[in-house]
């Protein structure tokens, strides 16, 4: 079926004569979208993509030249980068005004030839991210006009060591082929940088190459958010968004947490489980099974500054967040482009003082004002930013990049029948309603453990199971985003809190 555009959306078009031989072929630019119709050719002969997957836009030496990424087809959702290409005899003004009016729109609020940092883990995940690297980023990043520089991870925490020496003028982004543990390495990297605070704000890219990729699902969807392309699309065309980071604190260490803490199940099933990485996130179901079925108790001391832990109030204050984000995008995507490092001879640079890692200010004084206290065995509690903490989980369905809270949840102990029921639904986000889940939007918790018969994972990554406290630092960091908020919909209508 044809795709019908609306008039009024239109901004220009083209037709010309003599794409594929002599067939015509049409172009329509319009408010939000890119439009190309080349009846003969067999694989895309219709092309709607919105501007964000318009990678390029030239004319040369009489032809028309468009990079754009579209999806695969209608049942797959994977994008495809497609080059079209095609003679304008007679018309080559006309011709470049629309290619230069499709670039301009493509790249509004966006800077163009950027310099990207590709970090590379070759054994993360299913082992894919060389091929990955080699048959779909470079292609893009091509097409889109980015240098890059590659680099293959040769051992545990190499990216650690990369951010902590980063120069920071030098790149516009560092993209990740790998899994979330690599950016809890480089955020850590950061925080040991001579200059933390704007080491912290260069922008990072997830590239899914790992097991989980949660961090790539909370930016990009459930869609798009293991699909490689779309990723590196985020590095080319995403915007800055300001993230908040955790410190970690066991004694005097002090380390940081852009994505989860977890305790009990949660992170016995992540970290228990990663001999086993060939098998994908598969793996997580797995361990989740066989918690069920060991159905151990964690028993824990947990203390919480809660700012937030009524459920519907949480859920009003996700809406506000939601609608504000959605705002500040339009705001960015109507901007002129930034000033460009390959374009334009004036740079100034950033200030080079920095205000160093923030203080921490929430910590933890028995008996202290405002904080709540949980004492008894629980499942599992997870402290976290971002929604999905995995394909199937929804975990933090009221998480928002920046306001400031760790959403944390406290699960009581379960049946094992219980623990089964809770795996309906539980991809969008069914357990948030659950009385024996706990949910706080907090500022900063402790957690105390009675044994040692348990892991602490941070963002993924093991750490010793001692006792440790968390504190929020608001928007330290930087990712890239399509959209200025996770693209994750909590669909409260069709999941009703059960009566
Ligand atoms: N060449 C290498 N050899 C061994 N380990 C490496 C190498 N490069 C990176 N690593 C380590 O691989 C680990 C796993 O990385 P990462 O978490 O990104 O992938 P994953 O665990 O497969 O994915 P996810 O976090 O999404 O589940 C990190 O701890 C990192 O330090």
């Amino acid at each position: 079926m044809a795709v019908a555009i609306d008039p009024a959306t239109k901004v220009k078009e083209l037709s010309v004569n003599s794409q594929h031989g002599t067939a015509p072929a049409e172009f329509v630019l319009t408010d939000t979208s890119l439009y190309v119709k080349r009846p003969k050719d067999p694989k895309f002969p219709e092309i709607l993509a919105p501007l964000r997957h318009v990678l390029w836009a030239e004319t040369v030496d009489g032809t028309l030249e468009i990079s754009v990424v579209v999806k695969k087809s209608k049942k797959k959702a994977a994008l495809a980068l497609v080059h079209i290409s095609g003679k304008v005899e007679g018309k080559e003004e006309e011709a470049k005004s629309f290619a230069d009016a499709v670039l301009e729109a493509a790249y509004r609020g966006v800077k163009k030839y950027k310099h990207i940092l590709v970090l590379v883990n070759p054994i993360a995940g299913p082992g894919k991210s060389r091929q990955h690297l080699v048959k779909k980023i470079q292609p893009i990043l091509k097409a889109a006009r980015c240098t890059h520089e590659d680099i293959i991870t040769t051992h545990y925490k190499h990216a650690w060591e990369i951010a902590r020496e980063l120069p920071l003028d030098k790149y516009d982004v560092i993209a990740t082929v790998s899994g979330d543990g690599i950016i809890h390495e480089i955020l850590n990297g950061f925080a040991e940088h001579t200059q933390p605070v704007r080491a912290m704000q260069t922008p990072l890219c997830p590239i899914p190459g790992g097991s989980a990729n949660a961090l790539s699902l909370n930016l990009l969807g459930l869609e798009e958010g293991f699909d490689i392309s779309a990723a590196t699309v985020n590095a080319v065309k995403g915007l800055p968004m300001n993230v908040d980071v955790c410190s970690v604190t066991q004694g005097d260490k002090r380390f940081f947490s852009f994505m989860t803490q977890a305790i009990g199940l949660m992170a016995e099933l992540d970290l228990g489980t990663e001999h086993l990485r060939f098998m994908g996130d598969n793996r997580f179901v797995y361990g989740y099974l066989r918690g069920l079925l060991r159905h151990k108790a964690c028993p824990v001391k947990v203390s919480i500054k809660a700012g937030q832990s009524d459920k519907q109030q949480m859920l009003e204050h996700l809406r506000a967040g939601e609608a504000a984000a959605a705002q500040r995008v339009v705001a960015a995507r109507g901007a002129p482009a930034p000033v460009v490092v390959g374009e334009a001879a004036d740079v100034t640079d950033p200030p080079s003082t920095d205000p160093g890692l923030p203080p921490l200010v929430h910590r933890y004084e028995p008996g202290a004002e405002g904080w709540l206290e949980f004492d008894r065995p629980l499942l599992y509690l997870f402290g976290g930013k971002g929604p999905l903490v995995a394909r199937d989980l929804l975990q933090f369905p009221m998480s928002l990049p920046d306001d400031g809270y760790v959403d944390i949840v406290v699960q009581e102990r379960l049946t094992r029948k219980e623990m089964l029921k809770a795996m309906d639904g539980a991809e969008v986000g069914k357990t948030y309603w659950m009385d024996s889940q706990h949910y706080f939007k907090a500022v900063a918790y402790r957690v105390e453990p009675h044994n040692r018969d348990s892991c602490l994972s941070v963002d993924g990554e093991g750490y010793p199971f001692e006792p440790f406290e968390v504190e929020v630092h608001k928007g330290l960091a930087t990712l890239l985003s399509p959209y200025g908020v996770y693209n994750v919909k909590f669909s409260v209508p069709d999941i009703k809190k059960p009566k």
